[in-house]
């Protein structure tokens, strides 16, 4: 028996506007997720999922930014903590985290509890950036903040459910980027992290840019998180994205992104938590970027063409 991969659902949808990621977990199990990780060649189990109460059933008020400018921060707050739990004892129990969102905030749940007992390294497989503050995001939705969460920036410092003081700058890589705010510009500049945008994709190709990310997450670093926001993906490829932007990942970069990771993950059992999020089955059509996430999960684990 291969790796025992758990699925974990975290079908929140507090932190991004257009409701309906909160049905992505349901999309990519009936895509065949947990068929594709077997033919694969990994054991996956399903636990289920956190339970998430509607935004509907919440307090009103919450959409009202409370903390900065931050939209159900609290609500976020709540289902992090949980999730990382659930991460940590996955982790614990010998199994390997799979996270389905959800929105993009799920991550910070994912990271933390990757990280508790772990340097832990990060590959963002997205076309943001995901770095604003609550002081510096022009939306005030929660998706766009996860990794400065994790890095415990602005507001975000004294919230010790989000920060993950393991997880360093230095130690994170982005790939695909091709949307970023002005002063999420800067914050990202002026940072350690290392980011490869669409353009440095055109210049050096998916697989070379994949290896140098990897190099980036690997050295002095227990094991790597990747997350893959779907809207990394060209919106002709994923179309069920809630903040698509054009000139995305082709769909053959895509699996070759991640046949890399697996490679990697095959020689020295790099990977240590993953999420897969930001599939909107709303605007979706006939499941295609569920079904994507999918496939995708499965080149990860190890799935070939031959
Ligand atoms: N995970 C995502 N889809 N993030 C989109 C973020 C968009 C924009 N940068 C914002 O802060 O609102
Ligand atoms: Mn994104
Ligand atoms: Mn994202």
């Amino acid at each position: 028996m291969g790796q025992s991969i758990r699925i974990i659902g975290a079908p929140m949808d507090y932190g991004a506007d257009r409701r309906g990621v909160d049905m992505g977990p349901s999309a990519i199990r009936y895509a065949g997720l947990a068929d594709g990780l077997s033919r694969a060649g990994v054991d996956p189990t399903d636990s289920g999922d956190l339970s998430i109460p509607r935004a509907e059933e919440r307090d009103p008020d919450a959409k009202q930014p409370s903390r900065g400018n931050a939209k159900f921060l609290r609500e976020v707050e709540d289902v992090c903590t949980r999730l990382a739990d659930r991460v940590e004892q996955t982790l614990a129990d010998g199994e390997f985290p799979l996270v389905l969102g959800g929105d993009h905030s799920v991550a910070i749940g994912s990271m933390q509890g990757s990280s508790r007992d772990a340097d832990l390294g990060a590959i963002w497989f997205d076309a943001h950036a995901d770095l604003n503050t609550p002081e510096t995001s022009p939306s005030g939705n929660v998706h766009g903040m996860p990794l400065a969460a994790t890095l415990g920036r602005g507001t975000f410092e004294d919230q010790a459910w989000a920060t993950a003081p393991r997880v360093r700058e230095g130690s994170i890589a982005y790939v695909g980027l091709r949307s970023i705010d002005d002063r999420e510009r800067k914050l990202l500049r002026d940072s350690e992290m290392t980011a490869f945008t669409m353009a440095d994709i055109d210049e050096q190709g998916m697989t070379s840019v994949v290896e140098t990310a990897l190099d980036v997450a690997t050295t002095d670093t227990d094991g790597v998180h990747v997350s893959l926001d779907l809207d990394w993906l060209d919106p002709k490829t994923a179309p069920g994205v809630g903040t698509p932007v054009r000139g995305g990942v082709t769909y053959r970069e895509a699996h070759a992104a991640l046949e890399t990771v697996s490679r990697r993950h095959e020689s020295g059992g790099i990977l240590r938590s993953m999420d897969v999020v930001e599939v909107n089955p709303i605007l979706d059509e006939g499941n295609e970027t569920a079904t994507l996430a999918a496939e995708l999960a499965a080149s990860t684990f190890g799935k070939r063409i031959l």
